[in-house]
């Protein structure tokens, strides 16, 4: 069973919603949402991570909701009402079960505005800001993913580097600033226009001789990157986050440019919390990554060359050590 809210119960609190599953068990649920403003068309869509799905292990629902705010106004008013509050006891009931962290806005909230905004560098701060005021600024790595590449990078010493989907910069600057001095990154995007909205910051906090900029389609670039000889097996560190219905000939490409114990970081390995949704429950434009990210986790998951932890921070990310 999938339910839908219309957008007839915007204004309306969640605390008066109660939802029902087929078997009769009912209750309110925490709601991790993803809201995905869409210029085009003047509206939200707040992709809940709940799916119509009935959990037999845990015996509870997972259900799926599709709010549409009309206006920025509305999606606002509607984001500070949504509060929805799990009733069930806190904490996993087995071993299989998620320890249910990060689950509610206050909770992510929380998160940023203690351990992460506190400690992101100026410049961060800044491209952020200015990245906001511009269309599709919601593509921008999410800084708590980004603090976690940030260590990621010191720890492995990375120095060589490639990026794949630079947007305004945001995980490109951050890599910037944790690599060393002679440091460098290869940054692939078809865009120039928004790489070069951040380049101003970029070259404020004294970066910009770290990057070589490529606009290009990433998987030619990678080939051409790969004619040399000297660039096989020698890079420390890749971020991949572009064009993922591709992901899966990225990795191919990128298995072959990273050195043995480099490491690959794939961004938005959830895709909005889609992959665990029925595919019929998830908005149309959102199908196809769906999709693509589904056959890619997969194939991961059963690739021996690589090691692979996927963590639940931003848009998900997967993070991959080459073995041999
Ligand atoms: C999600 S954004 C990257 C966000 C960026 N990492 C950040 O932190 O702001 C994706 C970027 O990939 C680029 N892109 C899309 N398809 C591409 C392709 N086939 N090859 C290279 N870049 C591509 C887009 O132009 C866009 O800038």
């Amino acid at each position: 069973m999938v339910t839908k809210v219309k957008p007839t119960y915007l204004g309306h609190t969640c605390k008066h919603l109660k939802l029902l599953d087929d078997n009769g068990a009912g209750g309110l649920w925490s709601l991790r949402l993803a809201v995905i403003w869409q210029e085009q068309c003047k509206r939200a869509i707040f992709s809940f991570r709940l799916a119509a799905i009935w959990q037999e292990q845990c015996k509870r629902p997972i259900f799926s909701l599709y709010l549409c705010a009309r206006n920025r106004q509305s999606l606002c008013t509607t984001l500070s009402q949504i509060i929805v509050r799990n009733t069930e006891p806190m904490g996993p009931k087995n071993a299989t079960e998620s320890k249910g962290l990060l689950q509610t806005h206050e909770l992510y909230k929380y998160l940023m505005e203690n351990n992460v905004y506190p400690r992101e560098p100026k410049p961060l701060k800044e491209l952020r800001a200015l990245t906001a005021t511009y269309k599709w600024a919601v593509m921008g790595t999410a800084p708590d993913a980004g603090q976690l590449i940030e260590i990621l990078l010191k720890l492995i010493g990375a120095k060589k580097t490639i990026e794949i989907g630079v947007f305004t910069g945001y995980s490109l600057l951050l890599t910037a600033l944790a690599i060393p001095e002679d440091g460098k990154i290869v940054a692939i995007d078809v865009d120039r226009e928004s790489y070069e909205i951040g380049l101003p910051v970029i070259k404020n906090a004294g970066v910009e001789h770290k990057i070589d900029f490529i606009e290009s389609e990433g998987l030619p670039a990678l080939d051409k990157l790969l004619e040399d000889p000297e660039n096989e097996g020698s890079f420390d560190y890749a971020f991949v986050d572009a064009d993922k219905i591709n992901y899966i000939n990225y990795h191919e490409l990128v298995m072959k440019l990273l050195k043995v114990n480099g490491i690959v970081v794939y961004d938005n390995t959830l895709w909005f919390g889609t992959v665990a949704q029925p595919e019929d429950s998830v908005p149309e434009d959102y199908r196809r990554g769906r999709s693509a990210t589904v056959a890619f986790n997969k194939a991961l998951a059963a690739d021996p060359r690589v090691d692979i932890s996927t963590v639940p921070l931003g848009d998900g990310l997967t993070i991959c050590r080459r073995l041999y």
